[in-house]
């Protein structure tokens, strides 16, 4: 491939020194002030990129790429999730898409482990208390959470951040269980001690504590559906820090009306970043601004491998994160 500059846009701010590489190895248009971009706007940015590098909060759809101009040849995605991108639409008219995953999945885990222990042991409500002066001292039956040690975890989509937070809850005693579309190599079962489960609701009704880590996907809208969080134990925690769209968040509201769950911990939102009103302002939930990977290592590693991406395209070679529409 020729040593000619690829025009690469960017719709948000990133990492100082990613965007410092960036002008130095493409012919990159920043987005300076950092404002997502309109529709209009990613639909003009698609009429002048050769490569887009979007965010997860910029929605792609199949109209949008339809209407991209031919000189469109790869959306490189600064994010794991790409569901806000149509594959298919992208693949379709030969536009190669990539996205960031690895480099942030011991981030998200820690994030997912923080909530459960946050939920289980009622830390953010605890620190309330003090906070506002109410901590009237010790006492034997006040606040009290739940044990995690040798308690069931089941995790939903056991890839690379199941797998990592499945680690993590391995370390505090407890036991892995876990549903995916198949089940993971033996090598990898035997590391976690993971029992597999073909049947999500038998899965569901057995656990302790359930993390969702599986992408947004048409056949995961809802997987937590009225029904599904029915099955939970009224002891149960649910910890969400793949993608809100995974739960039926008016049920969930419904369910925790109905005090059918310990506790809930969301890093993400159905309607992000509107959160359901019914969510907010209970002592047994916790809510985070979708900060899986908010650490200033991930995030540089994230712009590291949007750059990687991109190199590897303009050096005709084919990109390492390329994402297929039958991986999803
Ligand atoms: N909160 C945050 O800031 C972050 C959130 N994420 C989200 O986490 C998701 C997972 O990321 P990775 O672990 O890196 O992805 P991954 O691709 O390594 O793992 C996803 C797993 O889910 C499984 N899966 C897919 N469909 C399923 C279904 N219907 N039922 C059960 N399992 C299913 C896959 O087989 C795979 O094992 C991303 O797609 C993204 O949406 C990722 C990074 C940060
Ligand atoms: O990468 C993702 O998918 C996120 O949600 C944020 O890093």
């Amino acid at each position: 491939m020729s040593a000619r500059k690829l025009k690469v846009v960017l719709t948000r701010r990133l990492p100082d020194a990613v965007e410092t590489r960036m002008r130095e190895l493409f012919d990159a248009e920043l987005n300076l002030t950092d404002r997502p971009m309109s529709r209009d706007e990613l639909a003009a940015a698609l009429q002048r990129a050769e490569v887009l590098a979007p965010t997860i909060t910029d929605q792609l759809d199949a109209e949008l790429i339809a209407g991209a101009g031919d000189q469109l040849k790869m959306i490189a995605n600064f994010g794991a999730g790409v569901d806000h991108i149509d594959i298919d639409a992208a693949v379709g008219r030969g536009v190669i898409v990539t996205n960031t995953p690895g480099v942030l999945t011991e981030d998200t885990a820690d994030l997912g482990m923080s909530l459960i222990l946050a939920v289980s042991r009622r830390i953010v409500e605890g620190a309330g208390v003090v906070e506002a002066g109410r901590f009237e001292g010790w006492s034997p039956t006040w606040m009290c959470g739940r044990k995690l040690w040798g308690k069931r975890l089941g995790v939903v989509g056991m890839g690379r951040i199941g797998q990592a937070l499945a680690r993590r809850a391995r370390a505090f005693g407890m036991q892995v269980h876990y549903h995916n579309r198949k089940p993971v190599p033996d090598m990898i079962a035997e590391e976690l001690g993971a029992t597999w489960w073909d049947d999500l609701d038998q899965m569901l009704a057995r656990m302790d504590v359930v993390s969702l880590n599986c992408p947004a996907t048409k056949e995961t809208h809802h997987l937590l559906s009225a029904e599904r969080l029915a099955r939970l134990q009224p002891h149960a925690i649910l910890v969400n820090t793949a993608r809100g769209e995974l739960i039926d968040e008016a049920a969930l509201v419904e369910a925790l009306d109905r005090r059918a769950l310990f506790g809930v911990g969301l890093d993400v939102f159905e309607n992000e970043p509107k959160v359901h009103p019914g969510l907010l302002g209970r002592a047994n939930v916790v809510l985070l601004p979708h900060l899986g990977s908010a650490t200033l290592e991930a995030r540089q590693d994230m712009g590291d491998r949007v750059i990687a991406n991109i190199m590897t395209y303009q050096n005709g070679h084919r990109p390492p994160d390329r994402v297929i529409p039958a991986m999803l």
